[in-house]
Protein backbone atom coordinates (compact mmCIF):
# COMPACT_ATOMS: atom_id res chain seq x y z
CA UNK A 1 0.00 0.00 0.00
CA UNK A 2 1.44 3.11 -0.79
CA UNK A 3 0.52 6.69 0.86
CA UNK A 4 1.11 10.24 -0.45
CA UNK A 5 4.05 12.07 -0.95
CA UNK A 6 4.71 15.89 -0.98
CA UNK A 7 5.81 16.34 -4.10
CA UNK A 8 4.65 14.33 -7.14
CA UNK A 9 6.91 15.67 -9.39
CA UNK A 10 9.79 14.04 -7.79
CA UNK A 11 7.58 11.22 -7.00
CA UNK A 12 6.90 11.10 -11.34
CA UNK A 13 10.76 11.45 -11.82
CA UNK A 14 12.17 8.90 -9.14
CA UNK A 15 9.13 6.49 -10.54
CA UNK A 16 10.38 6.88 -14.05
CA UNK A 17 14.33 6.41 -13.15
CA UNK A 18 12.96 2.90 -11.39
CA UNK A 19 11.13 2.10 -14.85
CA UNK A 20 13.37 3.56 -17.71
CA UNK A 21 16.19 0.21 -17.08
CA UNK A 22 13.23 -2.52 -17.62
CA UNK A 23 11.01 -0.62 -19.87
CA UNK A 24 11.00 -2.34 -23.59
CA UNK A 25 10.38 1.34 -25.18
CA UNK A 26 10.98 4.69 -24.51
CA UNK A 27 10.03 5.52 -20.68
CA UNK A 28 9.35 9.28 -21.94
CA UNK A 29 6.73 8.28 -24.29
CA UNK A 30 3.55 9.36 -23.25
CA UNK A 31 -0.38 9.71 -24.64
CA UNK A 32 -0.92 13.25 -25.22
CA UNK A 33 -4.96 14.31 -25.14
CA UNK A 34 -5.93 17.62 -26.93
CA UNK A 35 -9.40 18.45 -27.44
CA UNK A 36 -10.55 20.91 -30.60
CA UNK A 37 -12.88 23.59 -30.56
CA UNK A 38 -15.89 21.29 -30.54
CA UNK A 39 -14.58 19.28 -27.32
CA UNK A 40 -13.96 16.13 -29.45
CA UNK A 41 -10.94 14.47 -27.90
CA UNK A 42 -7.89 13.18 -29.93
CA UNK A 43 -4.39 11.31 -28.60
CA UNK A 44 -1.12 10.34 -29.36
CA UNK A 45 2.01 9.36 -28.33
CA UNK A 46 4.51 12.30 -27.75
CA UNK A 47 7.99 12.35 -26.15
CA UNK A 48 7.94 14.10 -23.06
CA UNK A 49 11.87 14.22 -22.25
CA UNK A 50 12.14 17.36 -19.85
CA UNK A 51 10.10 17.44 -16.56
CA UNK A 52 10.21 20.16 -13.66
CA UNK A 53 7.28 21.34 -11.73
CA UNK A 54 6.70 24.29 -14.47
CA UNK A 55 5.95 22.02 -17.20
CA UNK A 56 5.98 18.66 -19.03
CA UNK A 57 7.29 19.10 -22.07
CA UNK A 58 6.98 17.64 -25.91
CA UNK A 59 8.19 18.84 -29.34
CA UNK A 60 6.04 18.95 -32.41
CA UNK A 61 4.63 20.48 -35.78
CA UNK A 62 2.54 23.63 -34.64
CA UNK A 63 0.75 22.89 -37.36
CA UNK A 64 -0.59 19.41 -36.97
CA UNK A 65 -3.58 18.13 -35.38
CA UNK A 66 -2.44 18.71 -32.11
CA UNK A 67 -0.59 22.03 -32.91
CA UNK A 68 -4.49 23.13 -33.62
CA UNK A 69 -6.28 21.82 -30.92
CA UNK A 70 -3.90 23.77 -28.34
CA UNK A 71 -4.56 26.72 -30.45
CA UNK A 72 -8.46 26.47 -29.88
CA UNK A 73 -8.11 24.82 -26.86
CA UNK A 74 -4.86 24.94 -24.49
CA UNK A 75 -5.42 22.53 -22.14
CA UNK A 76 -4.16 18.79 -22.57
CA UNK A 77 -3.98 15.45 -20.59
CA UNK A 78 -0.57 13.06 -20.47
CA UNK A 79 -0.87 9.88 -19.90
CA UNK A 80 1.99 7.10 -19.09
CA UNK A 81 2.41 4.06 -18.10
CA UNK A 82 5.32 1.86 -17.23
CA UNK A 83 4.56 -2.06 -16.48
CA UNK A 84 7.33 -2.73 -15.04
CA UNK A 85 6.77 -0.81 -12.28
CA UNK A 86 3.08 -1.27 -12.61
CA UNK A 87 2.51 2.21 -12.11
CA UNK A 88 0.68 4.89 -14.16
CA UNK A 89 0.61 8.46 -14.25
CA UNK A 90 -2.14 10.96 -15.19
CA UNK A 91 -0.61 15.00 -15.85
CA UNK A 92 -3.63 17.77 -16.78
CA UNK A 93 -3.37 21.35 -17.29
CA UNK A 94 -3.16 24.15 -19.41
CA UNK A 95 -0.33 24.22 -22.03
CA UNK A 96 2.17 26.69 -23.13
CA UNK A 97 4.09 27.34 -25.85
CA UNK A 98 7.77 26.65 -25.73
CA UNK A 99 9.98 30.43 -26.01
CA UNK A 100 12.18 30.44 -29.79
CA UNK A 101 15.50 30.18 -27.90
CA UNK A 102 14.08 26.65 -26.17
CA UNK A 103 12.67 25.64 -29.25
CA UNK A 104 16.01 26.14 -30.90
CA UNK A 105 18.18 24.44 -28.59
CA UNK A 106 16.17 21.13 -28.47
CA UNK A 107 15.74 21.22 -32.51
CA UNK A 108 19.67 21.74 -32.27
CA UNK A 109 20.11 18.66 -30.02
CA UNK A 110 18.13 16.56 -32.74
CA UNK A 111 19.72 13.99 -35.36
CA UNK A 112 20.18 15.70 -38.41
CA UNK A 113 18.37 13.56 -40.29
CA UNK A 114 14.76 14.35 -38.11
CA UNK A 115 15.97 17.98 -38.75
CA UNK A 116 15.34 17.72 -42.39
CA UNK A 117 12.04 15.59 -41.63
CA UNK A 118 10.82 18.54 -39.64
CA UNK A 119 11.03 20.59 -42.68
CA UNK A 120 9.84 18.20 -45.20
CA UNK A 121 6.55 16.61 -43.24
CA UNK A 122 3.66 19.50 -43.30
CA UNK A 123 2.48 16.81 -40.21
CA UNK A 124 -1.16 15.77 -40.24
CA UNK A 125 -1.48 16.82 -44.35
CA UNK A 126 -2.92 14.38 -46.61
CA UNK A 127 0.13 13.52 -48.89
CA UNK A 128 0.07 11.79 -52.43
CA UNK A 129 2.38 8.93 -51.52
CA UNK A 130 5.65 8.42 -49.55
CA UNK A 131 7.78 9.34 -52.61
CA UNK A 132 6.50 12.46 -52.40
CA UNK A 133 7.83 12.93 -48.84
CA UNK A 134 11.37 11.06 -49.71
CA UNK A 135 11.49 13.22 -52.96
CA UNK A 136 11.39 16.12 -50.44
CA UNK A 137 13.83 14.70 -48.24
CA UNK A 138 15.90 14.36 -50.40
CA UNK A 139 15.76 18.01 -52.25
CA UNK A 140 16.28 19.38 -48.88
CA UNK A 141 19.20 17.77 -47.79
CA UNK A 142 20.82 18.66 -50.77
CA UNK A 143 19.14 22.23 -50.00
CA UNK A 144 21.31 22.27 -46.77
CA UNK A 145 24.30 20.86 -47.41
CA UNK A 146 27.45 21.60 -45.49
CA UNK A 147 25.17 24.16 -43.14
CA UNK A 148 23.39 23.81 -40.11
CA UNK A 149 19.40 22.77 -40.52
CA UNK A 150 17.75 25.71 -38.67
CA UNK A 151 14.87 25.51 -36.79
CA UNK A 152 11.76 24.91 -39.33
CA UNK A 153 9.17 28.50 -37.71
CA UNK A 154 6.03 26.13 -37.09
CA UNK A 155 8.02 23.57 -35.23
CA UNK A 156 8.45 23.94 -31.44
CA UNK A 157 7.70 23.06 -28.08
CA UNK A 158 4.82 22.99 -25.97
CA UNK A 159 5.00 22.22 -21.92
CA UNK A 160 1.50 21.16 -20.13
CA UNK A 161 1.83 22.96 -16.36
CA UNK A 162 0.71 20.19 -14.18
CA UNK A 163 -2.24 21.50 -12.05
CA UNK A 164 -3.18 17.56 -11.88
CA UNK A 165 -1.24 14.92 -11.34
CA UNK A 166 -2.71 11.20 -11.03
CA UNK A 167 -0.52 8.23 -9.29
CA UNK A 168 -1.92 4.99 -10.23
CA UNK A 169 -0.08 1.64 -8.65
CA UNK A 170 -1.41 -1.70 -9.37
CA UNK A 171 -2.58 -3.68 -6.45
CA UNK A 172 -3.68 -7.56 -5.95
CA UNK A 173 -7.10 -8.13 -6.65
CA UNK A 174 -7.81 -4.98 -8.35
CA UNK A 175 -7.48 -3.16 -5.64
CA UNK A 176 -5.08 -0.18 -6.90
CA UNK A 177 -3.89 2.88 -5.19
CA UNK A 178 -4.76 6.14 -6.51
CA UNK A 179 -3.66 9.51 -5.44
CA UNK A 180 -5.27 12.81 -7.18
CA UNK A 181 -2.90 16.07 -6.57
CA UNK A 182 -4.11 19.26 -7.06
CA UNK A 183 -1.86 21.81 -6.96
CA UNK A 184 -2.37 24.55 -4.51
CA UNK A 185 -1.96 28.33 -4.91
CA UNK A 186 1.17 28.09 -2.84
CA UNK A 187 2.37 25.46 -4.67
CA UNK A 188 2.26 22.96 -2.38
CA UNK A 189 -0.01 19.89 -3.29
CA UNK A 190 -3.11 18.24 -1.56
CA UNK A 191 -3.42 14.75 -1.71
CA UNK A 192 -7.14 12.54 -2.04
CA UNK A 193 -7.17 9.41 -2.24
CA UNK A 194 -9.44 7.87 -5.08
CA UNK A 195 -11.45 4.62 -5.01
CA UNK A 196 -9.59 2.26 -8.16
C1 LIG B 1 6.29 6.45 -29.21
C2 LIG B 1 5.94 7.61 -30.10
C3 LIG B 1 6.49 8.86 -29.84
C4 LIG B 1 6.15 9.95 -30.64
N1 LIG B 1 6.68 11.17 -30.34
C5 LIG B 1 6.29 12.27 -31.05
C6 LIG B 1 6.73 13.57 -30.66
O1 LIG B 1 7.49 13.76 -29.68
N2 LIG B 1 6.31 14.62 -31.41
C7 LIG B 1 5.47 14.47 -32.49
O2 LIG B 1 5.13 15.46 -33.12
N3 LIG B 1 5.01 13.25 -32.85
C8 LIG B 1 5.39 12.15 -32.16
N4 LIG B 1 4.92 10.89 -32.51
C9 LIG B 1 3.93 10.82 -33.60
C10 LIG B 1 2.55 11.17 -33.02
O3 LIG B 1 2.03 10.08 -32.27
C11 LIG B 1 1.53 11.59 -34.09
O4 LIG B 1 1.38 10.58 -35.08
C12 LIG B 1 1.90 12.89 -34.79
O5 LIG B 1 2.48 13.83 -33.90
C13 LIG B 1 0.68 13.53 -35.46
O6 LIG B 1 -0.32 13.71 -34.49
P1 LIG B 1 -1.57 14.72 -34.69
O7 LIG B 1 -2.02 14.55 -36.13
O8 LIG B 1 -2.57 14.29 -33.72
O9 LIG B 1 -1.05 16.12 -34.44
C14 LIG B 1 5.25 9.79 -31.73
C15 LIG B 1 4.71 8.52 -31.98
C16 LIG B 1 5.04 7.45 -31.18
C17 LIG B 1 4.43 6.11 -31.46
Amino acid sequence: MSSPVPDPIALFLETRSRAEPNEPWDAVACALATADAKGRPSARFVLVKEVDADGFWFYTNEQSQKGKDLDANPWASLCFFWPSVHTQFRIEGPVEKASAARSDAYFASRPRISQVGAWASDQSRPIASRETLTDRVRQLEAQFEGKPVPRPPHWGGYRVIPQIVEHWVEGDYRLHDRFRYERQEDGTWRATRLAP
